[in-house]
C-alpha cells in the first residue's frame, strides 16, 4: 500500500436482503486528502461512508486501514446524516461520546468546550437534544465526529439544516482540518460545499463509481498526463478499477475509450500496468490546469 494511504476499499460490495446497493467499489484515501461523494438519492453514498467507517460490514471485497492510533488503528470520526432527538443535553451527549472514544475526563471537558466554541449552538442551559432544531442537532453531530481528533473524517450530508453562517463555518472548518492533514470524505448534494475544499469528486449512481474528477479549484496550475486507451469488449470493470490507481486525478469513459488523467510521477507506471492488463493505448497528452 502507498505509504500515504490510510484506507482502501477493494471491489467492495454491499447487499441488503439480496439487493445490491454497492457493487465493486474500489477507492483509496490518503492522508490529508479531501473527497466529495455525490450522487442521486438512494445511489449508495451513505452506505459507502458507513463501509469506510467500518460500521457496515462488506458483503464482499476488502477494506484495509492503517493509521497512527494504537497498533496502527485509524482514528475515524463519522457523522451520520442525522442524529436522533435524545434526552441528553449537548454537553452530556458529547461527554458520553467522548468517553466511548476513550478520552479521559479532563481532556474530554477541554475538547468539548473547545469544539463548542467553533459553532454557535444557541441551546438554552439544560436544554435536551429532543428539543433541538435540525440545524442544532447537525452541529452536535459534527462536533461528536471531531471529538477524537480523527485522521479520517466522514460526514454524511453535513449541510442539511445549517443556516448560511453555519455553512460558512463548516467550510472553513473543513479547510483548516485539511491543512492539518485530516483526510475528509463528505457525501453531499450541495455543489456549494464541494468547490472550496474538496480535491476530488467521486460520483456514484446505481451503487457504482461513475467518475472520479479533480475539482477546478484543486486543479489550478497542476500538471497532468492524459492517457486514452481502449479495453477489449467486456473489460469495463477492469477499466474502471484503474480509476483508483495512485495519483489518478480523473477518469472518464468515452464511448469505447477510457480516459485517465494522472499525476506526471505516476504516469509511466500506469502506462505499463494498463498495457500489461490488456488495454491498448491510443494517445498520451501532457497538460496542466483544467483537465480536457
Ligand atoms: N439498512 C438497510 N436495509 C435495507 N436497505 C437499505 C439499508 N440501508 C440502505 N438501504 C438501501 O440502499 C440503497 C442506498 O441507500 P443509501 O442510503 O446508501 O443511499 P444515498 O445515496 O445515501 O441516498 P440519499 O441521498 O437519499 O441519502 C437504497 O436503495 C436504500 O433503500
Amino acid at each position: 500500500m502507498n505509504p500515504d494511504v490510510i484506507l482502501r476499499l477493494e471491489q467492495a460490495s454491499k447487499q441488503y436482503k439480496g439487493k445490491t446497493v454497492l457493487n465493486g467499489v474500489s477507492m483509496e484515501m490518503s492522508r490529508g486528502e479531501t473527497v466529495a461523494v455525490t450522487g442521486p438519492n438512494g445511489s449508495g453514498k451513505s452506505t459507502l461512508l458507513k463501509m469506510m467507517a467500518g460500521l457496515s460490514a462488506l458483503s464482499s471485497g476488502k477494506r484495509e486501514t492503517i493509521g497512527s492510533g494504537e497498533g496502527g488503528t485509524l482514528v475515524i470520526g463519522y457523522a451520520p446524516d442525522h442524529l436522533p432527538k435524545l434526552k441528553f443535553t449537548a454537553r452530556e451527549y458529547l461527554n458520553h461520546m467522548g468517553a466511548i472514544r476513550g478520552l479521559e475526563a479532563a481532556a474530554r471537558t477541554r475538547r468539548i468546550e473547545e469544539l463548542l466554541q467553533l459553532v454557535d449552538l444557541r441551546d438554552r442551559p439544560g436544554q435536551q437534544m429532543k428539543f433541538f432544531s435540525k440545524g442544532m442537532l447537525q452541529k452536535v453531530n459534527l462536533l461528536q465526529a471531531l471529538l477524537g481528533d480523527p485522521e479520517l473524517l466522514l460526514l454524511d450530508e453535513p449541510i442539511g439544516g445549517l443556516d448560511e453562517e453555519a455553512q460558512d463555518a463548516l467550510t472553513s472548518m473543513l479547510l483548516s482540518l485539511r491543512q492539518k492533514g485530516t483526510a475528509i470524505v463528505v457525501a453531499t448534494h450541495e455543489q456549494a460545499l464541494i468547490g472550496p475544499w474538496a480535491e476530488r469528486v467521486v460520483a456514484i449512481s446505481d451503487g457504482r463509481i461513475q467518475s472520479i474528477a479533480a475539482t477546478t479549484d484543486a486543479m489550478e496550475g497542476k500538471r497532468w498526463r492524459r492517457i486514452v486507451c481502449r479495453w477489449p469488449e467486456g473489460r469495463e470493470e477492469d477499466a474502471k478499477a484503474f480509476a483508483s490507481w495512485p495519483g489518478m486525478m480523473q477518469y472518464r469513459k468515452e464511448r469505447r475509450q477510457a480516459v485517465y488523467w494522472t499525476e506526471p510521477a505516476s504516469s509511466d507506471a500506469l502506462l505499463r500496468e494498463l498495457l500489461e492488463a490488456g488495454a491498448s493505448v491510443d494517445s498520451v497528452t501532457i497538460g496542466s490546469g483544467r483537465m480536457v
